[in-house]
């Protein structure tokens, strides 16, 4: 089987003033595979969440190759990248992002509402199912607002998993939450990750919850550092 994620020399400038140019990744090689469970860590400015974003196709690379399950994306114009993305990854981020006027079950439904075609009942169905995976169940018809963040937190996973992706980006998914709700949502993504062989890309500070994975990733100053094992 393909990798899920393989990055050839990714490098990425940003403009931060005509002329000058600041190269923060300078040529990433990374390779996932189908079912891994990843932290990747670094200090802060390091480059984490400019990587999650061109591997999330949210923003381009400067140079270097992107295979998503073995698709080159390269060369791929903008809408076909975005049909990619909709289908192959689902996101997670530190802030929820749930819309605060709709019920749990339609922020589920949202990423199958922006694909379109998906017919009302299975949609529902849909919801339904995740909700009462994430232990929601009974909050479907609930507000998103008159939950607490670990719960909108568990919403917001149901929601990254409505189209079946292949990936799940998660940026800092615990970073606003109490130990506890932390620990609940950590380990939530990590029965769905062995339930279900979605493999998981995780941004964290977190060291407690990065040994629980199958591997680390460190950037350091735009540059991945060594592989190394979650110590024990
Ligand atoms: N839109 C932008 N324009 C200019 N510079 C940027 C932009 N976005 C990020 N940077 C710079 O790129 C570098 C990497 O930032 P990035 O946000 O990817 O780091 P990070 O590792 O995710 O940090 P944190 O852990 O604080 O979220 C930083 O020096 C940052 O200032």
């Amino acid at each position: 089987m393909a990798d899920v994620l393989v990055l050839d020399q990714i490098r990425k400038s940003y403009n931060v003033g005509t002329p000058v140019e600041v190269e923060v990744l300078h040529g990433i090689d990374l390779a996932i595979r189908p079912g891994e469970f990843v932290a990747l860590m670094g200090p802060s400015g390091s480059g984490k969440s400019t990587l999650l974003n061109i591997i999330g196709l949210l923003d381009r690379p400067a140079s270097g190759r992107l295979l998503i399950n073995g698709e080159d994306t390269t060369d791929l114009p903008d809408a076909a990248l975005t049909k990619l993305r909709g289908h192959t990854i689902g996101f997670v981020f530190q802030y929820h992002y749930l819309i605060s006027a709709f019920t749990a079950a339609e922020n589920v439904m949202m990423p199958m509402l922006v694909d379109r075609g998906h017919p009302d009942r299975q949609m529902e169905e849909r919801a339904a199912e995740l909700l009462d995976r994430v232990g929601l169940g009974k909050w479907r018809d609930n507000r998103a607002t008159n939950m607490s963040g670990g719960q909108q937190q568990r919403v917001a996973v149901a929601r990254a998993l409505a189209m079946d992706p292949t990936l799940v980006l998660a940026d800092e998914p615990t970073g606003n939450l109490d130990t506890a709700s932390a620990n609940a949502v950590f380990e939530l993504m990590r029965q769905i990750n062995r339930e279900r062989s979605t493999t998981f890309l995780i941004v964290t500070h977190n060291m407690d919850l990065a040994r629980q994975c199958d591997r680390i990733v460190e950037v350091v100053d735009g540059r991945i550092t060594p592989a190394r094992q979650p110590p024990g």
